[in-house]
């Protein structure tokens, strides 16, 4: 019989005893298997089996039938049973040593004699390891597991991917939101597309960083309570997971809805995949409808408007599965003489305001010396002679720019210049962006011209900063430009700023502009 007495003597610590009595709960499962094993053995007359003569299934050694067994019994049989105690020492020794009982193995080693297998120092680092799971801290773990064992995470991804769940949920449970949104981001988005085996449990870690972030991510919560009722997919999960932390789609741009099935979706509305067909019946639409009752019903009359704004719609054709909503790119208009002053008020509103700065003279140019080309020497013939280059250009680059960006707040720079670009801009990007205003520097003639030119003597290298250029990019402005200007005060778009005054005094004025925002 196993020294049970010697062994508590060698478990000090109450997780040690603990896990002795599990230990303890195996040995019994253990001799109960023997029994049944040569319960088995024995001959058929001896045993009393139940009727039919391929029934396998084992009686108790005793009198009573399987459905008789009394735990008096049960107890009674197990204590029957011996095992050597090389045996037990040598799976006490295994216990230990796989748990990491370090102390407790070297211990038993001493007073037992039973071989650990392995050298028992080696147990520091997985001790350390494991110390370091059980504190929460993955990257340290992580850290350590590859210097202990180089390979062991490159080989076993399932291993790393549970590494990475945890510290999402340890972040979660420091209620670090944005680290875990991060973390989800940058390194579990596209496991689920890597590895399907995976998909199970970022579901489970959808469904927990869900729960972290509500009430803030009151859609969030919503796409995956929808998608888990509505869509028993787990690539639908997966697909969310991307929409949500992709690295294309942070969640700086969200708010978006899922459109997707299994197959497909559409990572961008403003480029939407094949299968995807595009409506722009914003709140008005059928299924925008729907959506807004469905969101008002979850989460209260006055959700919608709150989370959602103006928006509009990407509709699946088949099936449709649900919508696509994200609010629309925000665009402020820059324009003014050239040397007004739009650059530098730009680098500010950027600064305190968050916007990315979109200049359709620095995109230009940036095209323009790109090697090989097809447009530089045409880009580069307009700059000098101050006049504009075709919309086509201009706007692809100004989207592609758009499309780049993380943001969802552009300032556009010296666009549009002409009726060509407003025509060409209304014709790409209309529902596909917000024009919340045009910002109009204002400054005398001269003003702009003297800029320009001590901009170009102090060494802006810029081939228009002549007085040749400045005549024609002058005369384009006014007779080009100004009308664009005028066009947009009809629709009341213009914000009028006296581009004439210090740097600082005319930030003051553009200030006031972007508050008003908020
Ligand atoms: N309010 C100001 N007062 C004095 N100088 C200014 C002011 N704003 C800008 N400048 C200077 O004027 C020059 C032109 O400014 P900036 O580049 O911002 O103008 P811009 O409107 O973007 O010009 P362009 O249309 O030619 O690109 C720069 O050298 C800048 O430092
Ligand atoms: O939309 C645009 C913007 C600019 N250009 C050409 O570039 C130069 C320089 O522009 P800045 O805004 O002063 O940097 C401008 O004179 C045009 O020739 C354009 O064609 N279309």
């Amino acid at each position: 019989m196993c020294n049970f007495q010697f062994i508590s003597n060698c478990l000090r610590t109450e997780e040690e005893l603990l896990a002795f009595s599990f230990w303890n709960r195996y040995l019994l499962l253990l001799r109960r298997l023997r029994e049944l094993t040569e319960r088995e053995n024995e001959p058929l007359e001896n045993s009393r089996m139940s009727s039919g003569s391929d029934s396998k299934s084992a009686s108790s050694s005793s009198s009573l039938t399987k459905d008789e067994m009394t735990k008096e019994k049960w107890m009674e049989n197990i204590e029957k049973v011996e095992i050597p105690r090389s045996e037990v020492n040598k799976l006490v020794m295994n216990y230990l040593v796989t748990e990491g009982f370090k102390d407790a193995a070297e211990k038993f080693h001493m007073e037992s004699g039973t071989d650990p297998g392995i050298d028992l120092s080696t147990l520091d680092p997985r001790i350390k390891i494991l110390e370091a799971i059980q504190n929460g801290d993955i990257p340290r773990a992580v850290e350590m597991i590859n210097s202990y064992q180089p390979q062991l995470l490159d080989d076993n991804r399932y291993l790393f991917f549970h590494l990475q769940q945890q510290h999402l949920i340890e972040l979660i449970r420091q209620k670090n939101i944005e680290g875990a949104l991060k973390f989800a981001q940058e390194n579990l988005a596209d496991q689920g597309e890597e590895n399907s085996t995976v998909l199970p449990e970022i579901e489970r870690s959808g469904a927990c960083l869900r729960n972290a972030l509500l009430p803030r991510m009151l859609l969030f919560n919503y796409l995956l309570t929808s998608v888990s009722v509505t869509r028993p997919l787990r690539a639908t999960t997966a697909s969310l997971f991307r929409i949500f932390f992709g690295r294309h789609n942070p969640l700086a741009r969200t708010i978006r809805i899922y459109a997707t099935n299994q197959h497909c979706w559409s990572p961008n509305p403003r480029e939407p995949s094949k299968q995807t067909e595009t409506i722009y019946g914003g709140p008005t639409s059928p299924e925008s409808k729907l959506f807004e009752k469905d969101f008002k019903n979850n989460f209260g009359e006055h959700s919608f408007e709150k989370y959602f704004g103006r928006s509009y719609f990407t509709r699946l054709s088949d099936p449709v599965v649900g919508y696509y909503i994200m609010p629309l790119p925000k665009v402020v208009f820059v324009l003014g003489g050239p040397g007004a002053g739009k650059g530098t008020q730009c680098s500010k509103i950027v600064e305190t305001f968050g916007f990315v700065h979109l200049s359709a003279g620095d995109l230009l140019r940036e095209e323009r010396n790109k090697p090989g080309s097809e447009f530089g020497e045409m880009i580069e013939q307009h700059i000098r002679d101050g006049t504009i280059v075709p919309v086509e250009v201009t706007c692809s680059l100004i989207d592609r720019a758009m499309q780049k960006s993380e943001s969802n707040n552009f300032l556009v720079d010296g666009f549009p210049r002409n009726q060509n670009n407003l025509d060409g801009w209304d014709k790409e990007m209309t529902g596909k962006v917000e024009v919340l205003f045009v910002l109009f520097f204002d400054a005398p003639e001269d003003v702009c011209v003297e800029r320009c030119l001590q901009r170009g003597e102090a060494g802006s290298g810029r081939s228009d900063d002549n007085p040749e250029s400045l005549k024609k990019r002058v005369a384009t402005y006014v007779n080009a430009t100004m009308p664009i200007i005028e066009h947009f005060k009809g629709l009341s778009l213009v914000r009028k700023i006296n581009a004439a005054q210090d740097p600082e005094a005319v930030f003051q004025d553009v200030r006031k502009c972007f508050e008003t925002l908020a």
